[in-house]
């Protein structure tokens, strides 16, 4: 395992096991850490259709597909179920495990069995072989699996299974299908310490791929107001600074989703990592700066039935779900919209508006993210989140733009506005440019996409007037609030 850089060095907290600290001051929006190839991971299962089992390139089917210059995953002939963009890949991954697991994958197919139970298998097959870097397993095996608070608890998950339960029959799972040896006992805390210390691995515009596990990084405690976060560029994870972090502090990223109120994120993290959070946002019953609300009956079950409506809108096709969602949305109307569940209810509400190209109301969700709530969560302008989002907005601001200039007649509902998209899509550009190098990096796949979309489009030349940008600006507020 390569060791850690020197600006980052190992210790034991009062309260978290083993932590990372920085050595040194650290800047914000800089690489800390780089991973090129954790030490294992695994596609989530409808991902090995359409990303690289190797190097984790997300290829997507799309209307590309019929250009012959456009990349191509190739499956493994022999078990179908992996899939490759190049010869390199396949030859690295067959090298490294895939000639373990091919036959069983081969035999099972077309079924396919679920990411944890992969991962587990994977890594039992290569401890047989003895292919697994030795100083890497030996700090793996270091890492908390929190086997007996688990195995003691009754906490179920949404399957209705407790996680005790959950581990046991990936365990035995893994041990029959890999053949292994190991007693199942070995195997379950195994299969504990993959769940406690993994990271959900990530398209750099941050859409969950699949699960990988780094000793290195996994030592990263959690904070709910991190001072750091995980993007990946394919399967090489880079960690980098959200803020100024001074020497001798503890680097932390948050495993959960930071938005949610102080009760939601300490019951998540009790459950699913079993600690109980004491960072200074809990103790204060503080949410990203913001006090929770006090106790609100009302708001109780105003919150029970949009979350109700959001489930029911998730069983239907995505036509008719628009309306659920919108209602849904309606009902919180009265309360802040950066208050959850309103973020998480908008959010499926624009995924929703996308899938079924309806460009007035996608837009009029992100607008609503972009000024109302990604400012309030995420604090600095070039967090990765809200660089991401940005650059789904000025790709939608995009189509938009096209579509009314090829004059297919304008888009209903946004001609009152007399937006110069135009001019959006150069401010929106200028922001994610100024962003992506501390949210992702200079050089990062990330950056240089963007870059290449901004100068395709002649979107480079020179920043916009700052009179002009205000003016659409205003204009697009006017939107969101719509
Ligand atoms: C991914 S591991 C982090 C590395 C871990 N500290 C170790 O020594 O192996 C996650 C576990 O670390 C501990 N942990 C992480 N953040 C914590 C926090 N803020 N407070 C208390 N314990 C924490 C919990 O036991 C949690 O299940």
């Amino acid at each position: 395992m390569a060791t850690l850089p020197k600006h980052i060095y190992t210790q034991i907290t009062p309260d978290a096991g083993t932590g990372l600290f920085a050595s040194e001051a650290i800047p914000p929006g800089v690489e800390i850490l780089r991973i090129e190839r954790p030490l294992v991971s695994v596609l989530d299962s409808p991902h090995l259709k359409d990303t690289c089992s190797e190097c984790s390139l997300w290829l997507p089917q799309n209307d590309d597909d019929r250009d012959p210059k456009c990349k191509r995953l190739k499956a493994c002939q022999a078990c179908k179920v992996t899939k490759y963009c190049c010869k390199e890949c396949q030859t690295q991954s067959w090298k490294k495990h895939h000639k373990y697991e091919c036959k069983i994958f081969a035999k099972l197919y077309p079924n396919v069995l679920p990411n944890t139970v992969r991962i587990v298998m994977q890594l039992l097959l290569r401890l047989n072989a003895k292919s697994l870097p030795d100083r890497e397993w030996q700090a793996f095996l270091d890492l908390q699996s929190h086997v007996d608070e688990i195995r003691s608890s009754q906490i179920k998950n949404e399957d209705g299974l407790t996680t005790w339960h959950a581990i046991e029959l990936m365990s035995q799972a893994a041990s029959s299908y890999s053949g292994s040896q190991e007693p199942i006992s070995f195997i379950q805390t195994l299969t504990a310490r993959i769940l406690i210390n993994s990271h959900t691995l990530t398209t750099p515009n941050l859409d969950p791929l699949g699960l990988c596990l780094s000793p290195h990084s996994a030592l990263l405690n959690h904070s709910c107001t991190p001072n750091t976060a995980i993007v990946f560029s394919g399967s090489t994870l880079t960690l980098r600074s959200l803020a100024a972090i001074s020497a001798k502090s503890e680097l932390s990223i948050s495993y959960i989703d930071t938005t949610n109120p102080t009760s939601a994120r300490q019951s998540e993290l009790r459950s699913r990592y079993f600690f109980n959070c004491s960072c200074s946002p809990c103790s204060a019953g503080i949410t990203n700066g913001l006090p929770d609300p006090r106790p609100d009956h009302n708001f109780d079950a105003v919150q029970a039935r949009a979350v109700g409506l959001q489930a029911e809108a998730s069983t239907l096709p995505q036509d008719r779900a628009a309306a659920l969602l919108k209602s849904a949305l309606g009902f919180l109307g009265h309360y802040p919209p950066h208050r959850q569940p309103s973020p998480s209810i908008l959010h499926t509400a624009f995924l929703n508006a996308i899938a079924t190209q309806s460009w007035a109301i996608a837009l009029s969700y992100a607008l609503k993210a972009y000024f109302l709530i990604d400012p309030l969560h995420y604090r600095s302008s070039w967090h990765p989140v809200r660089v991401v989002r940005k650059w789904v907005l000025l790709r939608l601001v995009t189509q938009i733009a096209g579509i009314v200039s090829e004059g297919d007649g304008s888009i209903k509902g946004l001609e009152k506005f007399g937006i110069n998209w135009q001019i959006v899509a150069v401010g929106l550009f200028h922001e994610i440019s100024d962003g992506a190098p501390h949210s992702h990096g200079s050089n990062s796949p990330f950056t240089a996409e963007v870059k290449a979309f901004g100068e395709g489009a002649g979107m480079g030349r020179g920043k916009c007037e700052k009179g002009l940008l205000e003016e659409e600006w205003a204009k697009l507020r006017k939107v969101a609030d719509g």
